[in-house]
């Protein structure tokens, strides 16, 4: 029992993310927007864990415009890789910089434990990918970029996802050229950011047949949400729900502060709310008695339940 880091080493972790990639079902990545969400994600069964810039952003009330740092993400990256032995794909913006930034993201990507993270094709400061008004460096440049990562990699099941957001910028054909330059660079998978239709996404996989696809579906955005299955029968390898948790625990907490503000009281929202001994099972918390037998005396059902 590990009650403080990964019951499956890292190695292993990572082949087995790069095996769910190149499987023939797709694999299923939610963002993770905690440790605690890690270890939902993984017994619900699902086949990696997302970490979102977005949503590392957000956490600290900031935009998603390349505020936090390579240290704030590689330090999240890190407490959320310690709990879970899904494989975890962190969102490494456009690397913190220029291409010998992107090799340090690698490098430190790599120590955090992650099994691998997608770098972008924006110019800094960047913002999110469904957004207007995006600029793309040139391909050169993020061909550079790719290398300098592919070059700082020491596991080679260490995955790198080439991410571009030229589509709304120069349209889907020049993406698809650019997707060919970032494979020849060494990228191990491309994500193909903001297309909007189904269509477009048949489309590129027909282009682009051979490479592992991710796609994003992201909410109030500029694509179409489209299922796990149907993307998976376009040809798609991986799927990313990268901000939803925080999306819907965000939700719910607004309404329920609006209305214990109202009532005076959260009773209405019991039912709604993990409960206690959820909590405690997902922390696994009977397990630490191995340390001492008294610290678990919780039973369920001895208290106002
Ligand atoms: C995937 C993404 O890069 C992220 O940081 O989670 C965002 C998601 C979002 O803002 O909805 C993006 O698509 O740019
Ligand atoms: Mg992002």
């Amino acid at each position: 029992m590990n009650l403080f880091s990964n019951g499956v080493d890292v190695g292993r972790r990572r082949q087995a993310f790069k095996a769910a990639l190149a499987a023939p079902h797709i694999a299923r990545l939610p963002g993770a927007f905690s440790p605690l969400v890690a270890r939902s994600i993984e017994e619900a069964g699902f086949e990696g864990v997302y970490v979102s810039g977005a949503v590392i952003a957000a956490d600290l009330a900031l935009p998603d415009i390349g505020l936090t740092t390579l240290t704030e993400v590689a330090h999240r990256a890190r407490q959320i890789a310690r709990v879970t032995d899904l494989g975890v794909l962190v969102d490494a913006d456009t690397g913190f910089g220029e291409p010998m930034s992107a090799a340090r993201t690698v490098a430190e990507l790599e120590d955090a434990g992650v099994a691998g993270c997608h770098l972008e094709d924006q110019v800094n400061p960047k913002r999110c990918g469904h957004l207007d008004g995006k600029e793309v460096v040139g391909t050169d440049v993020m061909v550079r970029r790719i290398a300098a990562a592919v070059s700082a990699r020491r596991d080679p099941n260490f995955v790198i996802c080439a991410r571009t957001d030229a589509a709304g910028v120069e349209g889907i054909d020049a993406v698809i050229e650019r997707a060919k330059a970032y494979l020849d660079a060494g990228a191990d998978m491309i994500f193909t950011e903001a297309l909007h239709s189904e269509a477009d996404f048949r489309y590129f996989r027909h282009a682009i047949p051979d490479a592992l696809l991710l796609a994003n579906m992201t909410e109030f955005g500029k694509t179409t949400l489209l299922s796990a299955d149907v993307l998976e029968e376009i040809g798609y390898n991986a799927v990313i729900y990268p901000v939803t948790t925080l999306r819907i625990a965000m939700g719910q907490v607004e309404q329920a502060l609006a209305e214990i503000k109202e009532h005076g009281t959260q009773e209405g929202w019991l039912d709604r709310m993990q409960h206690r001994s959820r909590l405690y099972e997902l922390l696994r918390y009977e397990d630490y008695n191995v340390f001492d037998q008294h610290i678990f005396t919780y039973r369920k059902g001895e208290n106002n339940e």
